[in-house]
């Protein structure tokens, strides 16, 4: 349905033309810029020996004629990477801006700033800086035709200010790495206390994390100030070899000349070029920040956007019936040892509702991810009538699928927005969706009713009515897969009310329904159940069947089971490992 590729390497693919015209530019600009010299060597050897004006005249004409080229050909290809950058931010700020959905937290921005990184660089003095370096070797070769002495001399120079970068880099790129590293930290910390601002004030824990960030925060300033360090020391070093060697070039051409070896106009022509050989060279020194830069928001583009797939054009399904197949599912999350699922099965028929319970931590919110296909299973397969659901284009499975998270946030918006899915608006559907979750007394008691805006700067909900309007969204246009995590969380008991008939509608209409809670009033909707222990399935089947097994095995814990979500374990702990139905 979807093929896997890499948008940054499509997006550099599809750019390759644009970067074969601006070497074509620069290979002109860097014998362009053999003018001055060139003119140079001519005025001295030629003009004032043969005491020709014509000769000058035509020499200054073709010298001014070459410049006003090399200008046009400059601002051309300056212009084509500025395009360039606009290209490769057309091809990847879409995918870019989907990748954030799998970033944590502070680290969702990243992927966006990597690319206006990146951009700018593209566009900027460094990128020109790295498409003159290649032609160095031309400046050199030209030097040797002038005198082979003139052209080692020029050569080692060359190669000691470019160890000397290299050294640059290598130096620089361990504390950038920290810096960087640290001063993230730091931000993260920042973005934690303000999210958590309630607990942090009233508990006192505003210094500790103060302290936390500083710890961070100076220590990122330090390894900035090492890399600064050194990379203007080398810069200095660097700047003076450049000066040696100008004077390294004038004595010995001096001296070739006092040989009558060569011309005193090759001895300056000579001079000029080997400046004009180094200056890329020593831009990159000068620009080595934006260089690291540059690599490292390339490094991290590439693996963000390594496995984003990306929708090619697939094959549109038909709307799902709702028939859910579970098949020995695995999940083992990056960087833990234990998976948090271990070889799952279920089968649900269309319209058929499913209780999914057990012990705080058993995997119940992480089953419920895999199931709206968030996260692809490790092994097994989730598949909804039949198609892997994880692979199922979003945008075409979106519709028909229902989810109402654990922590509930809607977006900034209006309650029919938030409704709606931000999707053209349907009022008729919205108003049948706020209905069918019991939420539309609520919804009109707000300020603009179902024009309030909420969200940053807006109207701020209780819990309560958060999770109302969340369920609206999740059954808005009433989809075929409704996951339902801990629905009634924050709801007061006219809202379970709401939440049971809720559940009743939903079967009227068929829709295959999975709903994590507790609550014995909202099981007694469901027809089947699951019970997860340890990410595995402990118990499923038919609802009156696991009923009485759990109030069999543990029936002096069973009612409480029931009523408390968060504290079930001593009743799981007696759940045998044998599932049944
Ligand atoms: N994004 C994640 N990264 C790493 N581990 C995770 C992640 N999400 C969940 N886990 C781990 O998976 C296990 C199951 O968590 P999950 O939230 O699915 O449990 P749960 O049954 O829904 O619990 P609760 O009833 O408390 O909500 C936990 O050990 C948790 O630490």
């Amino acid at each position: 349905m979807s093929h896997q590729h890499n948008p940054l390497k499509k997006a550099f693919r599809s750019l390759r033309g644009a970067f074969f015209i601006v070497a074509v530019f620069s290979l002109f600009i860097n014998i362009a810029m053999l003018t001055v010299p060139l003119y140079m060597l001519q005025i001295y050897d030629r003009v004032l020996a043969s005491m020709s004006t014509d000769t000058l005249i035509m020499l200054s004409i073709l010298a001014v004629g070459l410049l006003v080229l090399n200008t046009l050909v400059d601002i051309a290809r300056s212009r084509v990477l500025v395009r360039v950058g606009a290209v490769l931010d057309e091809k990847l700020s879409s995918p870019l801006f989907r990748a954030a959905l799998n970033k944590p937290g502070s680290a969702a921005g990243q992927p966006l700033r990597d690319l206006a990184t990146l951009r700018s660089f593209l566009s900027g003095s460094g990128m020109l800086a790295l498409m003159d370096a290649p032609w160095t070797p031309l400046y050199l070769v030209i030097i040797f035709l002038f005198s082979p002495l003139l052209g080692t001399v020029a050569l080692v120079g060359a190669l000691i200010i470019l160890g000397l970068a290299i050294l640059g880099e290598v130096a620089a790129r361990g504390p950038m790495q920290t810096a960087a590293s640290d001063s993230r930290k730091a931000n993260e910390c920042v973005d934690v206390m303000a999210r958590n601002a309630e607990a942090v004030t009233a508990m006192g824990m505003v210094g500790a994390l103060e302290q936390r960030w500083l710890d961070n925060h100076e220590s990122g300033l330090a390894f900035q100030a090492s890399a600064s360090d050194r990379v203007a020391a080398i810069n200095a070093v660097a700047k003076t070899v450049r000066l040696l060697l100008q004077i390294a070039i004038l004595g010995f051409g001096a001296w070739l000349a006092l040989q009558q070896i060569i011309t005193p106009g090759v001895m300056i022509a000579a001079s000029i070029i080997m400046g004009r050989a180094l200056a890329p060279v020593q831009a990159a020194i000068g620009g080595w920040k934006q260089v690291i830069d540059a690599r490292a928001a390339h490094a991290r583009l590439k693996e963000t956007l390594a496995d984003t797939g990306g929708d090619l054009p697939a094959t549109k399904l038909p709307p799902p019936e709702g028939r859910l197949l579970a098949d020995d599912v695995t999940l083992r999350l990056p960087g833990q040892a234990e998976p948090v699922l271990k070889r799952v099965s279920f089968e649900l028929h269309p319209g058929e509702a499913m209780g999914l319970i057990g012990p705080s931590g058993a995997g119940k919110t992480t089953l419920a991810r895999l199931l709206i296909g968030f996260w692809p299973a490790t092994t097994g397969s989730i598949r909804l009538d039949g198609v892997e659901i994880s692979g199922w284009p979003k945008a075409d499975l979106g519709p028909h699928l229902g989810y109402m998270p654990q922590d509930v946030e809607l977006l900034e918006g209006t309650v029919s927005e938030n409704i709606a899915r931000f999707d053209t608006q349907d009022d008729a559907r919205i108003v049948e969706a706020a209905e069918i979750a019991g939420a539309r007394e609520t919804i009109l008691h707000l300020p603009s009713g179902f024009d309030t805006v909420i969200g940053a700067g807006g109207h701020v909900l209780s819990g309560g009515q958060r999770q109302r309007i969340a369920l609206a969204r999740a059954v808005y246009r009433l989809p075929r897969l409704i996951v339902l995590d801990e629905p009634n969380a924050n709801l007061d008991s006219d809202g379970e009310v709401a939440l049971v008939k809720c559940l009743d509608r939903l079967r009227e209409h068929a829709s295959t329904v999975i709903i994590i809670t507790h609550k014995p009033a909202l099981l007694s909707r469901v027809d089947k159940m699951l019970v997860l222990r340890d990410g595995t399935r402990a118990l499923f089947g038919a609802r009156d069947e696991v009923m009485a097994s759990l109030a069999g095995r543990s029936a002096p814990c069973a009612p409480s089971y029931f009523t408390r979500s968060r504290e079930p374990s001593l009743a799981m702990s007696t759940v045998g490992g044998h599932a049944t139905g």
